[in-house]
């Protein structure tokens, strides 16, 4: 049996059910959360037990993934690698990187008034890119660039590695060491492989920047502050720490509608706060109540990352179950998302429900769609500008339209979001047009000014 990574199918058992959900394969056991007070009273108020990682014996040892921050138990090497990671993405640290991703904002720009129908290849050259000059200090300039392919492997390899109930070794961890050359042990040789590309992945950009640094050409960035450490926790380790924290970054920060009536509401909110004769700047983010209620709503409608288990070392008691050790506990952010006594109409997309007298009690989404408890998203400062450059800048100059079929009548996309690990939405046709030829000239006239 093969559990899927898709939340929804387990928030609709628990209508039938009730929110806590026990599975059983040979040797795992999981337990989904679909009511998100349940994930705060296990993943927040009992944080300390719940933040290990249930033990995939596939991904963590034969694919050799324990190391990676995602993966890795909670202990000395997790508390450092977030430890570096949050020099760079507290919320106090955070503004150093709005320069940068307002200048990649508007060759984000730049590129959808170029081609517009290639807007899937530009947003996601558009978080690789940012990702990769925070991080590595690589400037990254082409839309064909090797490492947009190995961000988009590494995650798909990720799937493939830590897919509950694909492998039996991870039931039955004395298969590690059943000869390769027996029929069935197919896995072994595929882990090997897994685990040479994966690690290739996170050699190669650190790599790079070693020698930029030898150059003496190395741009600022993540890695070569902390390779200038004097004084580093653990010196023996601590080129393996920053190249795993790098890592966990750039795979963290890689992977990250159209409702007329909704982007009218936020282009009029853009044209009264910020204007025409400029792009909207991080610092107007207080001063667009609109926009935010919007991003909210872009997190609760489709939540890109799903299903990430914790576990507990020891067995738990909770509401009268015992939670056993070791199990995988799933706070179901999908379920949340699209629960009625939280959202009401929550397949409506209804930026409005978070604002005024209605939006008084209503749960920031914010809140779980970035995980719960002390594994909580490492990123979370750096997403919020990053997706509020992005959500203000593109619908301040440009309209987004359905796309028109051969007769001329309009395509109503389907919401087809992949079952991965982190989800990405399947191409769907759309026109993005400039909202005027004053919009056109102003990100011409940014993009003239950026390069100079
Ligand atoms: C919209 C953007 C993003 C979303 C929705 C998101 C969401 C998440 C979620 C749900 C988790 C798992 C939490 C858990 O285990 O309970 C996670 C982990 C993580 N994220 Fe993000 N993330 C985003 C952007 C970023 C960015 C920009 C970075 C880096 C700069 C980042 C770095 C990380 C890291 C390092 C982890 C692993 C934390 C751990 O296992 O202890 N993320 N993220």
């Amino acid at each position: 049996m093969s559990i899927g990574w898709d939340g929804q199918p387990y928030a609709k058992m628990a209508k039938d059910w009730g929110p806590i959900i026990y599975f059983r394969v040979p040797g795992r056991e999981f337990v989904f959360l679909n009511d998100y007070e349940d994930a705060v009273n296990l993943f927040e108020k009992r944080g300390s037990l719940y933040s290990y990682r249930p033990h995939m014996h596939m991904a963590h040892e034969l694919v050799g993934r324990k190391i990676t921050v995602l993966f890795a138990q909670y202990g000395d090497r997790l508390k450092q690698y977030r430890r570096m990671i949050n020099t760079i993405t507290n919320p106090r640290a955070a503004p150093q990187h709005w320069p940068l991703q307002t200048k990649e904002t508007h060759k984000l720009l730049g590129r959808l008034l170029e081609s517009p129908d290639r807007f899937l290849n530009h947003l996601r050259q558009h978080a690789v890119a940012t990702t990769m000059m925070m991080v590595y200090g690589y400037n990254l300039v082409e839309s064909h660039d090797v490492h947009i392919d190995l961000a988009d492997k590494m995650a798909k390899l990720t799937n493939i590695a830590s897919q509950p109930g694909r492998w039996l070794v991870d039931s039955f961890p004395w298969m590690e060491y059943i000869p390769e050359w027996i029929p069935g042990a197919g896995f072994k040789r595929f882990a090997k492989q897994l685990h040479s590309e994966l690690e290739q992945f996170t050699d190669a950009p650190m790599r790079m920047t070693k020698e930029r640094i030898v150059d003496g050409n190395a741009e600022p960035c993540f890695v070569v502050t902390q390779l200038e450490e004097k004084d580093p926790v653990n010196p023996a380790l601590h080129e393996e720490y920053v190249k795993y924290a790098a890592a966990g970054m750039y795979s963290g920060g890689t992977d990250s509608g159209i409702f007329p009536e909704v982007q009218k509401k936020a282009q009029a909110e853009l044209d009264d706060v910020v204007g025409t004769d400029r792009l909207p700047a991080v610092e107007d983010m207080p001063r667009l109540p609109y926009i935010d209620a919007l991003i909210k709503e872009i997190h609760r409608f489709s939540p890109i990352i799903n299903l990430i288990p914790h576990a507990a070392p020891v067995d738990d008691e909770y509401k009268g179950y015992i939670i056993p050790a070791g199990a995988a506990v799933i706070a179901n952010s999908w379920a949340f998302a699209h629960d009625e006594a939280l959202y009401p109409a929550p397949y409506t997309f209804d930026p409005d429900r978070y604002l005024g007298v209605r939006g008084k009690d209503v749960v920031d989404p914010r809140q779980f769609v970035f995980g719960l408890g002390r594994r909580r998203c490492a990123g979370v400062a750096v997403a919020e500008s990053f997706s509020f450059l992005a959500v203000a800048s593109v619908l301040s100059v440009f309209d987004i339209k359905k796309a028109t079929d051969e007769m001329g009548r309009e395509i109503t996309p389907e919401f087809d979001f992949d079952d991965a690990l982190i989800s990405h939405p399947a191409p769907f046709p759309c026109k993005i047009l400039p909202r005027s030829p004053v919009a056109t000239a102003l990100i011409q006239r940014t993009l003239l000014t950026s390069s100079e």
